[in-house]
């Protein structure tokens, strides 16, 4: 139940001619286990499970299983606006082999905090061996997991074992930790929080930019936990441009452009999200130059128009 902590990276799903690119995947997926990620999860924000069906949602977590062989946890985003269905994938993540289900806030109805215990509730019990995290983003979802109810969801189903929290409230983290119990495993869900939400008890993060930048936010997750903060400090420092870089259009469509220019994927995504405008790419190129993700363009060569070959700039 405790094998969660450190970075647990939310993969994009990266597509090919519309169809989900498993070449791609098993490349993504090699390149964090390669670069010390302490776990996986798909079919979170960052995975579009929007505008997946529900048997690709099922396929994409079986197939992560089948391409992690073993070597970190998997926690499987299984949650929709619906209960059925969220049963359903819930169900199918535990049948299949991952570690975990990350399970999001129903999204767009505005469920009360009675509605909300009833729904996690339901899902807690219908595998009850199985570690369920609950994943709070109020900003996407319409709807907040208020602390009391987080704290008794936690105390009435023993594998309701943390929450990732997408949330600019830092305070939250202590408050539920403090509601919930020191050992509520709680992980930060926006990135740029990282390392002050872990200073106050959260165990790790679940940040889009460990797409980019793995092993950065492999090594900061893990010198917090050591409590080598001043080392970890620094990595916060480094990592901030790539997290506001991740919010420059909607997350992940300057993820995606980045690991394309990367060769890791196509430049792919499912409407309605839309393609990003020239002057953003031209801001991504400059932030991935800077941090070696692609090689710096050669400056453009001098203009030459005289014949005596006298240049001029
Ligand atoms: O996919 C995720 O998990 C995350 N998505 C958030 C978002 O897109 O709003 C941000 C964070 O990186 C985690």
């Amino acid at each position: 139940m405790s094998e969660f902590k450190g970075s647990i990276v939310p993969l994009v799903t990266p597509f090919k001619n519309g169809q989900i690119d498993e070449a791609a995947m098993e490349r993504l997926i090699e390149r964090q286990i390669a670069a010390g990620s302490h776990g996986l999860s798909v079919g979170g924000t960052t995975g579009e499970p929007g505008t997946l069906s529900l048997e690709e949602r099922k396929y994409l977590i079986e197939l992560a299983v089948k391409l992690i062989k073993g070597r970190v946890p998997l926690l499987a985003g299984t949650g929709t606006l619906r209960l059925d269905e969220t049963l359903e994938i819930t169900r199918f993540a535990q049948k299949v082999g991952a570690a975990g289900a990350l399970v999001i806030t129903p999204y767009y109805i505005k469920p009360n905090q009675e509605g909300l215990y009833r729904f996690f509730g339901q899902v807690a019990q219908a595998v009850p061996d199985f570690p369920i995290v609950l994943y709070n983003i109020p900003g996407r979802a319409g709807v907040e997991i208020k602390v009391e109810t987080a704290a008794r969801l936690r105390r009435d189903f023993p594998n309701i074992i943390g929450l990732k929290h997408s949330s600019k409230d830092v305070e939250y983290v202590s408050e539920l930790l403090r509601t919930a119990g020191r050992d509520f495993r709680v992980f930060c869900g926006l990135e740029a929080l990282t390392f002050p939400m872990m200073c106050v008890g959260a165990v790790g993060t679940i940040a889009a930019t460990a797409n980019w930048l793995p092993q950065e936010t492999a090594q900061m997750c893990q010198l917090t936990l050591e409590g080598k903060y001043q080392e970890a400090l620094e990595l916060h420092y480094y990592g901030l441009e790539a997290n506001d870089a991740i919010f420059w259009d909607t997350n992940p469509i300057p993820l995606k452009t980045v690991l394309s220019w990367m060769g890791l994927l196509e430049k792919e995504w499912r409407a309605p999200l839309g393609p990003t405008t020239p002057e953003i790419e031209a801001r991504l190129r400059r932030m991935a130059e800077s941090y070696g993700l692609i090689p710096k363009k050669e400056p453009h060569p001098p203009v030459l128009t005289d014949p005596a070959k006298k240049e001029y700039v």
